[in-house]
């Protein structure tokens, strides 16, 4: 389904993605042309927490660009509940952060950084409210951050900014394109913390992600890329016995070894899986 004005942040609402036999090709038919991805068909549930994965130059940020309506695939379709949907109405209803979305920020306060896709998509609603929710939402508090000038921020904290701003107008879907990249441990952290917060709103979240060690707890399901095709689509589990050792760390196969013989890595703490990965 798909309404017209989003209800606040209690209340669940959410949409089945299909990518149909989609492929990508920039500057087709010239000198440039480039195959960034080629038959891929994909179901993203509604609620679930995917990673995609691969190698650099695989293909990942072009699939959530078109998934996001940013842009139109040279073949294959993308339907939402079942529907084809025009760029706008999607954008409406997916929230996507780019890497570094700090790089992009261009308003002199926090609060017109955030408010402004409420302002895009809502021009009749106030968009005090809905910035209030997004800032609390990703644990900044609304009266010390909302004059502040977003580019003398700490990295933890753009980066919050950011996230606000592709949530405020309250999408069903976040899509993130390596959200812990340049964070330190703690604004990690503080990411993850958001991520789960989204989740527990049942509401679908896609991640890209180079750290396939740190988000793989956080994660349902896992769609690895390589040279623009899908080459696994299934369980953070099955990942783990299935993929290529190659593509895995240390820490990872230790996690599949873990998990191959019997136990759960994915409830155990930081510290204790360092500890196995020191012992194997
Ligand atoms: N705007 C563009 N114009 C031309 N080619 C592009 C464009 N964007 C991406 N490509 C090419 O398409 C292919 C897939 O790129 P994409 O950025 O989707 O990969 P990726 O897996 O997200 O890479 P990374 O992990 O480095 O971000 C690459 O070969 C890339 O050079």
């Amino acid at each position: 389904m798909w309404l017209k004005r989003r209800p606040v942040f209690v209340i669940i609402f959410n949409m089945k993605i299909e990518v149909v036999n989609v492929t990508h090709i920039f500057y087709r038919g010239t000198p440039l042309e480039r195959i960034a991805l080629r038959d891929i068909d994909l179901t993203i549930e509604e609620g679930e927490c995917l990673l995609v994965a691969g190698n650099t130059g695989s293909g990942k940020s072009t699939l959530l660009q078109i998934i996001a309506g940013l842009i139109e695939p040279t073949g294959g379709q993308v339907l939402y509940d079942g529907r084809q949907r025009k760029g706008y109405e999607v954008r409406k209803h997916i929230g996507i952060a780019f890497q570094y979305p700090e790089d992009q920020f261009f308003a002199e306060t926090v609060f017109d950084e955030i408010a402004f896709a409420v302002r895009n998509f809502y021009p009749d609603e106030d968009p005090v409210p809905f910035v209030k929710r997004a800032m609390e939402f990703v644990g900044l508090n609304f009266d010390e951050f909302k004059d502040r000038v977003p580019f003398f921020l700490s990295g933890g904290e753009k980066r919050r900014v950011a996230i606000a701003s592709v949530i405020v107008h309250e999408p069903d879907v976040l899509m993130l394109d390596e959200p812990l990249v340049g964070l330190d441990r703690e604004g990690k952290g503080d990411l993850l913390r958001v991520i789960e917060k989204w989740k527990k709103l049942k509401r679908t979240v896609v991640i890209i992600s180079h750290d396939i060690e740190t988000v793989i707890k956080h994660v349902d399901r896992v769609v690895f890329l390589e040279n623009g095709r899908k080459i696994f689509d299934g369980s953070r589990e099955d990942f783990l016995r299935e993929i290529d050792v190659h593509y895995l760390t240390t820490r990872l196969r230790t996690m599949r070894r873990l998990l191959l013989s019997g136990e759960d890595p994915f409830s155990m703490g930081d510290e204790e899986l360092i500890d196995r990965v020191y012992r194997i």
